[in-house]
């Protein structure tokens, strides 16, 4: 294969710019800001320029670094759309999907990065190459920010932890020997990571810490509890609040709050290098979901003197911001021992913690095995063509929902909701929430039809969609509608228990009998249905499986193909970045 002929690349509407967006590769946004910093700085050679674009994509798909050569590996939309959004399905499932080396002829990538190394773009700054990635600049400097940091950090620098307060905690804690060593490690370290799938035990080995370090002499250290989504510092706070409960340290917050958001600036924060954190350990929960530019504000704002404890799970579906930052920690961070994996899970019953560890090894025919082998634990519906026929737990759950909320029963529909879930990939199409939510609700409509043109029917399920401060509802929180006396109420489970108040009142609400596996992360239920995407769609990967998976706590039904629970299993989403490759660099060039 050779570079592109220069035929104008920095046109959006001819040359491989055009190629590539007629794939349904590349989008507009992406060629017209290429286009745009191409002119800016004189960029005329193509294989830059489209270097560039699928930088920016790459970036808006959740990389913060592009290798060259996976672009031929891409899949192309033509239509650019996702099979799942436009409700085909692929003719022939099992046929091999084609790669976007199968329909333009791309530059060989060895050639193209040395285009790319020699463009104006290149000087510039605009990209860089590093470790054979092409980079943007804002990503490359979160990255090194991010190591550098890491790689600054001295125990020397830490106020230290009483021994004997430590040992005090570890032995009145009931920890496994995973749980304690993680706590020695947050003791005698700068930065920890502790990981492990639901059910582990890492809040379990969190407060464990906490009562190590509320005993101290002197001055309590200050702690941050922090999480990505107000949601899931409200869970923090939930589970920790035996620990919490005497003040000595303040609830858990969003990272955003802890940092101080400056209204209308997603990117800079009141504190930072300047103005860091006064807290000597900060602590962040479900930290698979902080992107790469969240956390690299986040440990700007520390001081060398504070310790950080990163706890998440880095197999689970990654940010929405770019970035596999968890993950990347676990990889790079490893080999210097600061890492902590918990394995045993307490939580869901073993052959769902089976199916778990199939997939995450990438293994399908375990996989497959364990959804055939009868467990009563586990279903599997195969077919490709979902329908409300094969979800019975689902519309039972609505019928009980109903019940209750005619009733009046607050805290049967609140336990209730709880029970089963129907988790999707995505929102539109076939298999998306939307028509479940649709469908539910038409069967409901047969003996109540009020539900079809009421918005706020009794029993409707729902979840708050953006935060709301002035009505304490975070985004995630999710509730029912019951009878009250003066009329319909909305009861809602928040991180400080259940309220309830007039439906009237919320402005970001959503039906929910069906749910994106997105939405779901970081919360569980009893009996958990999936709808796996359709074949050809993106979200068809192992972490929305995974993730979806160890959602359910007792019971699990999987509704799909074999093909495409074998597409999930053998996809992980590919994101790149330098993140790892910087730390282990640093790593074996230390002292
Ligand atoms: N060492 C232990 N001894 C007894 N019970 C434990 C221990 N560790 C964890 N548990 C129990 O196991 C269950 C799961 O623990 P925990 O909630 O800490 O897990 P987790 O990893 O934080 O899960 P998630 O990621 O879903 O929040 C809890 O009921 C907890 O009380």
């Amino acid at each position: 294969m050779t570079a592109p002929a220069n035929t104008r690349g920095t046109d959006s509407k001819t040359g491989p710019l055009a190629q590539f967006t007629a794939a349904g590769v590349l989008d507009d946004g992406d060629c017209l800001v290429a286009t745009r910093i191409a002119r800016l700085v004189g960029e005329e050679d193509d294989a830059a320029v489209l270097a560039l674009a699928l930088a920016v994509r790459a970036a808006r798909e959740g990389s913060g670094a592009l290798h060259l050569d996976s672009v031929a590996r891409l899949t192309p939309h033509p239509t650019g759309h996702d099979p799942d959004d436009n409700g085909q399905q692929d003719a022939d499932p099992a046929a091999e999907p084609a790669t976007l080396a199968d329909v333009i002829e791309l530059p060989e990538p060895q050639a193209w990065l040395q285009a790319v190394a020699a463009s104006r773009l290149a000087a510039r700054g605009v990209l860089h190459i590093e470790f054979d990635l092409v980079q943007l600049d804002r990503y490359r400097a979160d990255e090194r920010l991010i190591a550098g940091w890491l790689d600054s950090r001295s125990p020397d620098q830490l106020k230290s932890i009483e021994a004997t307060v430590l040992e005090d905690a570890i032995s009145a804690g009931w920890l496994n020997d995973a749980q304690v060593t993680a706590v020695r490690a947050v003791a005698a370290r700068p930065t920890t990571v502790l990981t492990g799938g639901p059910g582990t035990g890492k809040t379990w080995t969190v407060a464990a810490i906490l009562r190590a370090l509320r005993f101290q002499d002197g001055r309590a250290p200050r702690v941050a509890l922090a999480a990505p989504t107000g949601k899931a510092a409200a869970r923090m706070n939930e589970t920790l609040e035996a620990e919490l409960a005497d003040g000595s340290f303040d609830p858990a917050t969003t990272i955003h709050r802890l940092l101080g958001s400056i209204p209308r600036s997603g990117t800079r924060f009141r504190h930072d290098a300047r103005n860091p954190l006064p807290h000597d350990v900060v602590i962040v929960d479900e930290a698979s979901m902080v992107g790469l530019g969240l956390m690299a504000r986040l440990l700007d704002a520390l001081s060398p003197a504070t310790r950080l404890l990163l706890v998440g799970d880095p197999d689970q579906l990654a940010s929405v911001e770019a970035g596999t930052v968890l993950a990347d920690l676990v990889r790079g961070l490893g080999p210097r021992g600061d890492v902590v994996e918990l394995s045993e899970n307490r939580r869901s019953v073993p052959a769902i913690q089976d199916l778990a560890g199939a997939i995450r090894s990438g293994d399908p025919d375990a996989v497959l095995d364990i959804l055939e082998a009868g467990h009563p634990e586990i279903g599997f519906t195969e077919t490709d063509e979902p329908a409300l026929g094969h979800m019975a737990t689902v519309t039972d759950q609505a019928r009980h929902l109903r019940a209750l909320a005619l009733e009046g029963d607050i805290d049967g529909a609140i336990v209730r909701l709880g029970r089963a879930r129907l988790l999707c990939g995505r929102r539109s199409g076939p298999h998306g929430i939307r028509r479940w939510n649709r469908l539910v609700e038409q069967s409901l409509a047969e003996d109540a039809p009020e539900v079809a043109y009421q918005p706020y029917y009794l029993g409707r399920p729902i979840i708050i969609t953006r935060n709301d401060h002035g009505l304490g509802l975070a985004n995630g929180d999710t509730g029912v509608l019951v009878r009250g006396p003066q009329g319909p109420l909305a009861a809602i489970q928040t991180g400080q228990g259940v309220r309830t108040l007039s439906p009237w009142r919320l402005a970001d609400v959503e039906t929910m009998h069906a749910m994106t596996v997105h939405k779901a992360q970081g919360s569980e239920a009893d009996d958990v249905t999936v709808v796996a995407p359709a074949i050809g769609s993106r979200l068809l990967t192992r972490e929305l499986l995974y993730t979806a998976t160890t959602r359910a706590r007792r019971r699990l039904t999987i509704i799909g193909s074999r093909d495409a629970i074998r597409v999930a299993v053998m996809t992980p989403i590919e994101r790149s970045s330098a993140l790892t490759e910087r730390l282990l660099e640093r790593c074996s060039s230390g002292p």
